[in-house]
């Protein structure tokens, strides 16, 4: 099937990747909600905050147009509880002047006259001058709304003076004009009852009446300016946080890897995250202007719907840019709540910092302007304040579509203009394009799975042109690597891993690449780097770790090439440098003439391989159908063949029916199914499958073996498994690593032969010769002892199990050659025997891996020179090298034994693989030919005393050759 390349490519990637952010969007329906409507929410909060301050300022006129306005002539002078804030008890005014007989008789006549009501003696306190009216008030503050002073200076003068609490103050909804509320009753009784002595006439009288100007409403309290900016900005930053966890989270779970080792570029998928985003922003920008306008604020209506809606589209659409370029320096999606949070509280900062006119005024440099426009939030809280400029006043007409470049003046100081509506528009574009490519920028040099490109990669002409080395680097950018040196090429010790490197390098020198090859590896080295760490307070060190040796090996097509070994044997990592996840250290590896360290090359294997990875690279909300195609496409399959492919898929992992179910629902041997499938998609050459039946069911996996088996036609398939079972039935060829190095290749039944302890015969016995249920009759008893003295007579073997009904024998390689006539015999006599079935095997796969792995346990801990401590049933205690099989004891040396005695160490691997001792022989003496060397660490060469104790005691190691024997 001809698969897409190029820009359909890249299209084709884009769409599905786009239809996926959708299908990941409805899916989470409450995180989206949230993204669209959430400015409902916060616009009613504006809302209500803008209702509660004008109520707050309703009795006065300043926010009102007033075009008629009333006279008013009714001033009585009111009781003091109607003050604000008064204290209890209280008084209505004070006054000085009582030792004044006329002064009284005013004061007297001003509570008795006082409109509408007389005052009690009691809300009435006098005084003898004003300094005394003055300690009083600053004694009971709040006590009293006013006071009056009266001096008669001669029978026609009378002065007056007046004080009152001159702060205007607001209580829940309501405003207080001091002036109108105190002062001018208090005058106008004064001024009455002082007339009124002075003519003599208690009926004296006159109007005075007050009205204001008529004006339009002076000022409009703006809650969408003040306070817009902060819940604006929280709006956006629902978006801003979902993004970044959606971002994070397949980093995290390596969906993003997955997609590129099907060949993703890299462009489609940023593209089409910035897409599907951008339009929840372009539609939560229209709601946020819709809602804006239902609840009537002049900010709304006034300004022009375009003007408004851009600013708050762009403004979302670069908090998404600033969420793709944050993404790339966080780790786990856990803290994209705490960066959002951050982020939101540096932006109310600044935004506060920007309401107060920083840096938008001529005493700014532009310089703070540019650094300043780089923060998203303050752009937002200036072009905020723009448009509440221009509806300020309700006869504002607000800002125009034409009037948006229109520059005014920001202060009354300021001539300059500094900032339009429509540069804020351009800073927004900029800075979001910015965004992007920095975001793209930092996604290759920040490392991803230790992996990251040269900080310069741009730089480099192969980038663009596609031909360059497939350049990555390893380690963090402020790590340092040191270099290392790469490991000591050893030859293998097995001929036909040896045999093997030898082929693979000369067809390296030929430049011949045979046509039955798929992949050929090419003395393949990877080296994880040891890094320095520069931390605040420390500096850690990390070793660096040879985990490819030198790897020479061929893939053949329509093979099934299985790579076992124990956990750190290097498989992994062979195939992540296989798929380029890895960069090699040094070596090549060609997958079908395609060079892994080459980047055209890369992209081509990507084309063609399938790769299921460890462990399961889904997600959650997508279906196992969708995962299909989605990968599909980006594998590039024809979207006409899409359909017809994802069901052959699925009916071939037996998936059909849970196909439209989401994969977070499948269980785990499903998952691993739906893994094999996406492996197996669009006829990949070349199939990577590492551990593909973990998880799974004996029925399921033999179901999947059949699919691994199928297949192998047409291609070539590497697998790795921890299951001896699934590599002996489903490989051509075995390779088994450990410690970085292939250790022995070769088909199941070649290893076996060569590294297995040799066959097993299994001879079972009739069943009317195996007595009553209360145990053997004697004719058992001899037919048992019959057999067990024919196979030591002639093979010198005992049985290694036995019961009732059978005998099991382990036979050493070294007797294959009389087994023919061994076993001819053993058929002739069968009912001599009682013998019911004769069967004859190797030995398992599982043995063969055993020795292997023990091998080269044994190898490195002999290089490594570790030790281990030996302890004797005497009550001896010896340090002996990790390893070592027979151990002389020092200082057992006796007339008897002049070379003292000796014992043979048995070793096993524990869970971690590590050797450890299980056991050891008795002791025996040592040979008299032997020649014991006192194996102890240079340091410690002999039996050393330290100040006053015996230092650890050494074990003499006695090379197995010298007591007849080989090494296991
Ligand atoms: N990024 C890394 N940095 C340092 N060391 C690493 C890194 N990745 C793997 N290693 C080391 O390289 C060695 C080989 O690891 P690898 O994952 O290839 O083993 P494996 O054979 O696949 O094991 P398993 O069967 O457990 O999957 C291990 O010792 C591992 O600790």
């Amino acid at each position: 099937m001809e698969l897409q390349t190029g820009f359909p490519l890249l299209l084709q990637q884009f769409k599905s990747l786009f239809y996926k952010n959708f299908l990941l969007s409805w899916r989470s329906k409450r995180a989206t909600f949230l993204q669209l409507f959430s400015s409902f929410f916060f616009i009613f909060l504006i809302y209500a905050i803008q209702e509660a301050i004008q109520a707050s300022f309703d009795s006065s006129t300043n926010y009102d147009d007033v075009f008629d306005p009333k006279a008013v002539s009714w001033y009585p002078i009111p009781p003091c509880e109607d003050k604000f804030f008064v204290k209890l008890p209280c008084y209505d005014f004070v006054w000085s002047g009582n030792d004044n007989d006329r002064i009284r008789s005013i004061v007297s006549r001003i509570m008795i006259n006082n409109p509408g009501r007389a005052i009690p003696p009691n809300k009435v306190l006098s005084f003898r001058n004003t300094s005394d009216v003055d300690e009083w008030l600053l004694s009971n503050p709040m006590h009293c709304p006013g006071a009056l002073h009266f001096v008669e200076r001669n029978a026609t003068v009378i002065s007056y003076g007046i004080q009152t609490n001159s702060t205007p103050a607001a209580k829940r909804g309501n405003y207080e004009d001091p002036t109108l509320k105190f002062q001018i009753p208090l005058q106008l009784a004064a001024e009455r009852e002082i007339a009124r002595s002075l003519l003599k006439d208690p009926d004296f009288s006159w109007m005075v009446s007050l009205k204001e100007f008529a004006h339009p409403a002076i000022d409009n309290f703006s809650a969408v300016a003040s306070i817009g900016p902060t819940f604006f900005l929280a709006i956006a930053m629902f978006g801003f946080v979902f993004q970044i966890t959606s971002l994070i989270t397949e980093k995290e779970l390596k969906l993003l890897q997955a997609l590129t080792m099907m060949g993703l570029y890299d462009t489609a998928y940023w593209l089409s995250w910035f897409w599907s985003e951008g339009i929840i922003a372009a539609l939560s920008s229209l709601f946020t202007v819709l809602f804006g306008m239902m609840f009537q604020f002049d900010f709304f209506l006034n300004n022009n719907f375009a003007v408004l809606y851009l600013l708050f589209f762009l403004f979302q659409l670069n908090m998404i840019g600033f969420a793709f370029m944050i993404s790339a320096f966080i780790t786990k999606s856990s803290s994209s709540t705490t960066v959002g949070f951050s982020v939101f509280i540096i932006g109310f900062l600044t935004q506060i910092v920007t309401a107060f006119g920083f840096p938008y005024a001529t005493r700014f440099s532009n310089t703070y302007r540019i650094i300043w426009a780089f923060f998203p939030p303050n752009l937002l809280a200036e072009g905020l304040q723009l448009l509440a400029r221009a509806t300020s006043t309700p006869g504002d007409p607000g800002i125009s579509w034409s009037g948006r470049t229109r520059c005014v003046a920001d202060d009354d100081d300021d001539t300059e203009c500094l900032i339009s509506i429509n540069d804020i528009y351009k800073w927004l574009i900029f800075t979001c394009a910015l965004w992007f490519l920095l975001a793209i920028y930092f996604d290759n040099i920040i490392p991803k799975s230790g992996v990251r490109k040269s900080v310069f990669y741009f730089l480099n002409p192969g980038y663009w042109t596609g031909r360059g080395e497939n350049k990555l680097r390893e380690g963090g950018l402020c790590s340092c690597n040191s270099s290392v040196p790469l490991p000591e090429h050893e030859a293998p010790d097995d001929e036909d891993v040896l045999n093997e490197e030898n082929i693979v390098k000369r067809q390296a020198t030929d430049g011949l690449l045979d046509p039955s090859i798929a992949v050929q590896i090419r003395g393949l080295v990877k080296t994880y780097p040891g890094t320095t760490k520069i931390g605040c307070c420390k500096c850690k060190r990390n070793s660096s770790y040879h985990a490819l040796k030198g790897l020479w090996v061929n893939f053949a097509k329509d093979q099934l090439f299985c790579l076992l070994g124990p956990n750190g044997a290097g498989k992994t990592t062979a195939i992540n440098c296989l798929t380029g996840i890895t960069p090699v250290t040094s070596g090549d590896a060609l997958i079908y003439g395609n060079s892994i360290r080459n980047s055209v090359g890369m992209s081509n294997i990507q084309k063609m391989i399938g790769v299921c990875p460890q462990f399961d690279i889904l997600w959650d909300a997508l279906s196992g159908q969708e995962h299909l195609y989605l990968f599909a496409s980006i594998k590039g399959l024809p979207s006409a063949s899409l359909k017809m492919v994802v069901q052959q898929s699925l009916e071939e992992v037996r998936l059909t029916e849970a196909a439209k179910v989401r994969a977070g629902s499948y269980s785990g041997g499903m998952k691993r199914r739906l893994s094999v499938a996406i492996a197996l998609i669009g006829q990949p050459k070349l199939v990577i499958l590492d551990e593909p039946t973990t998880g799974m069911d004996p029925i399921t996996r033999r179901h999947v073996w059949d699919i691994i088996e199928n297949a192998k036609k047409g291609r070539a398939i590497v697998l790795t498994t921890h299951s001896m079972e699934e590599a002996d039935i489903l490989s051509d060829r075995i390779g088994i690593m450990a410690k970085g190095r292939l250790r022995c290749i070769g088909t199941s039944i070649r290893l076996k032969s060569r590294f297995g302890t040799g066959f097993i015969a299994n001879v079972s016995f009739s069943e009317t010769n195996q007595g009553t249920s209360t145990g053997p009759d004697t004719s058992t008893t001899m037919f048992h002892e019959a057999v067990k003295q024919f196979f030591s007579h002639n093979l010198n073997v005992k049985p290694k199990e036995e019961n009732k009904s059978f005998l099991t024998f382990v036979i050493p390689h070294d007797k294959e050659k009389l087994l023919t006539n061994f076993f001819a015999e053993l058929e002739d006599r069968k009912s001599e025997f009682g013998i019911a079935d004769l069967q004859l095997g190797l030995t398992t796969l599982e043995e063969v891996f055993l020795n292997i792995a023990k091998q080269a346990e044994l190898e490195s801990a002999a290089a490594e020179g570790r030790f281990t401590t030996l302890s004797l049933p005497s009550g001896t205690s010896v340090q002996i090298p990790i390893g070592a099989r027979f151990i002389g004891i020092p200082g057992t040396e006796s007339a008897e034994n002049p070379r003292g005695v000796m014992v043979e160490v048995y070793w096993e691997q524990d869970d971690s693989g590590s050797l450890c001792i299980s056991g050891n022989s008795p002791e025996t003496p040592v040979p008299q030919h032997v020649n014991a060397e006192p194996m102890a660490p240079s340091r410690a060469s002999t039996n050393r005393v330290f100040l006053g104790r015996e230092g650890p005691v050494y074990g003499n190691v006695i090379h197995p050759m010298e007591i007849g024997t080989s090494n296991p």
